[in-house]
């Protein structure tokens, strides 16, 4: 049950170190005789016997009191309710000790999995304090709506977003048409991800500084005001399509791949990946199943090889054990790591990362992917072949691929949304974009003259609609 409460491997190791040199002290006292003699309260009995250790510690000193010489009989399990006549003062006998443990076992294994549900993950995701009220997480149906902050922070309403009407005619016209099909509840079939109204506001976070004035010293708690990091995106995701999300740093990309993966809960609106919500905690579990991510920064351990991080994530996403081996070597060969399949990924370069995170978000076959920058740090052949197996990998499922290179998005992108500020700025297919916002191209051409006039002809014909200027 303490485990709940930490977050870190090493805080754990410590905390269960000291539980079980104080089960070991709580231990040997019980075996002095405390609290278990009719000398001390019934109420000192019953808060002790709560540590399992000490309820057990009193079984074996009573199981030891009645097999202490070979005449004794023991306690046979005909006799459990009686105490022995090794005990004059017996207050507790063998049957009310193994109530106890089973009463124990199911209290803190239900307060574990409370606890586990209630305390936010490293994320800050949590479920509401009563979520086992709701029938719908009984039922499996809907489930509770997950939360973010301390279970002790009552947030209250998140601060309205202001300005969230788009100020571009593609952006405005995606957005009455979700809008449009939310509100009829239509399931267009070649839709994988509906958008509908997301918002996202991390909440303010609370430092604790010291202020000097001369010689006085004050403690203060600093309050960081909420950040609204997406402001309420409309856009349908189709199927068997690459959707590319641009946009400048912080402009709201990867909160959104957060948003639809699980990763941070929705703060408004919602987004119904093939027909589940991301905003119950049901849903998310189906969405869970449907997935692959890879994520910006790379989740990989440094003593495990290519091919057992695949095998590992093939398991997890549930693939029968007979195909996992020949699935990840297929994955590693068409991924180009076949050389490094052996190697251990702390000898990977940042690139080999990169290539196995993409591998890695592909396996299992998911009907949708969320590609996080996946190409940062590679050199141009290397990109060169994960765009081969991104390009190969939309066959049947729909891809999110955010990246800061204009040209990456050109070459991969069926459709195209630059992000700024949490708000899309525009949307529509690669030549449609430059159509309407490319400045063109500028083309410096030397000719020889024969009579001192440029013969610019042949250039009208190789360049339609070109505007020139002759110096
Ligand atoms: N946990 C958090 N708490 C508070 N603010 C956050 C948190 N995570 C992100 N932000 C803020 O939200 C905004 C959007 O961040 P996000 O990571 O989504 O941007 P991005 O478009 O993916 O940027 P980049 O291209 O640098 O990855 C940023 O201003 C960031 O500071």
């Amino acid at each position: 049950m303490i485990s709940t409460l930490i977050s870190k491997s090493t805080s754990a190791t410590t905390v269960g170190f000291s539980i079980f040199i104080i089960g070991f002290l709580t231990q040997l006292v019980a075996t002095t005789g405390f609290p278990y003699s009719s000398s001390h309260k019934k109420l000192y009995r019953t808060i002790w016997s709560f540590f399992p250790p000490n309820i057990f510690a009193k079984a074996i000193s009573s199981l030891d009191a009645a097999t202490l010489v070979t005449e004794e009989p023991g306690v046979s399990w005909s006799k459990i309710s009686r105490c022995t006549s090794d005990e004059p003062d017996c207050v507790i006998t063998i049957e009310t000790i193994y109530k106890w443990l089973i009463l124990t076992f199911f209290l803190w294994f239900i307060l574990a999995v409370y606890f586990d549900n209630i305390i936010p993950n490293v994320n800050g995701v949590r479920k509401p304090v009563l979520y086992f009220l709701n029938p719908g997480y009984w039922t499996g149906r809907s489930g509770s709506k997950v939360k973010e902050g301390s279970i002790f922070s009552f947030i209250g309403s998140p601060p309205q977003v202001k300005d969230t009407s788009p100020t571009d005619k593609d952006v405005l016209d995606e957005e009455i048409m979700v809008k449009q099909q939310a509100e009829k509840g239509m399931t267009d079939e070649g839709v994988a991800v509906q958008v509908c109204g997301l918002i996202k506001t991390y909440p303010s976070t609370y430092t604790l500084g010291c202020s000097c004035v001369c010689c006085c010293c004050c403690l203060k708690v600093k309050r960081t005001a909420p950040y609204h990091a997406v402001k309420g995106l409309w856009l349908n995701l189709a199927k068997g399509q690459l959707f590319c999300l641009l946009g400048p740093n912080g402009a709201g990309k990867t909160t959104t791949i957060s948003c639809l993966t699980g990763i941070t809960p929705i703060t408004g609106g919602d987004a119904l990946v093939y027909g589940h919500s991301v905003a119950s905690s049901v849903g998310m579990a189906k969405i869970r199943r449907l997935i692959g991510v890879c994520p910006q920064f790379d989740i990989l351990w440094d003593a495990l090889t290519g091919q057992e991080h695949l095998e590992l994530f093939a398991n997890i996403k549930g693939l029968p054990p007979s195909e996992i081996k020949s699935v990840a070597a297929k994955s590693l060969s068409e991924g180009k790591l076949k050389t490094a399949t052996n190697v251990r990924v702390g000898n990977y370069s940042g690139g080999m990362k990169r290539h196995l995170s993409v591998a890695i978000a592909l396996i299992g076959d998911p009907r949708l992917v969320f590609l996080d920058e996946p190409t940062t740090g590679m050199d141009p052949i290397t990109r060169r072949h994960v765009w081969e197996i991104i390009e190969d990998a939309k066959k049947g499922r729909a891809i999110v691929l955010t990246t800061h290179s204009m040209e990456e998005a050109d070459i991969l992108g069926d459709r195209i949304a630059i992000m700024a500020k949490g708000k899309l700025r525009c949307i529509g297919t690669s030549i449609h974009l430059k159509s309407r916002f490319g400045a063109g191209y500028v083309c410096n051409i030397n000719f020889s003259t024969t009579n001192g006039e440029p013969q610019t002809e042949p250039v009208k014909f190789f360049f339609y609609n070109v505007c020139m200027y002759i110096y």
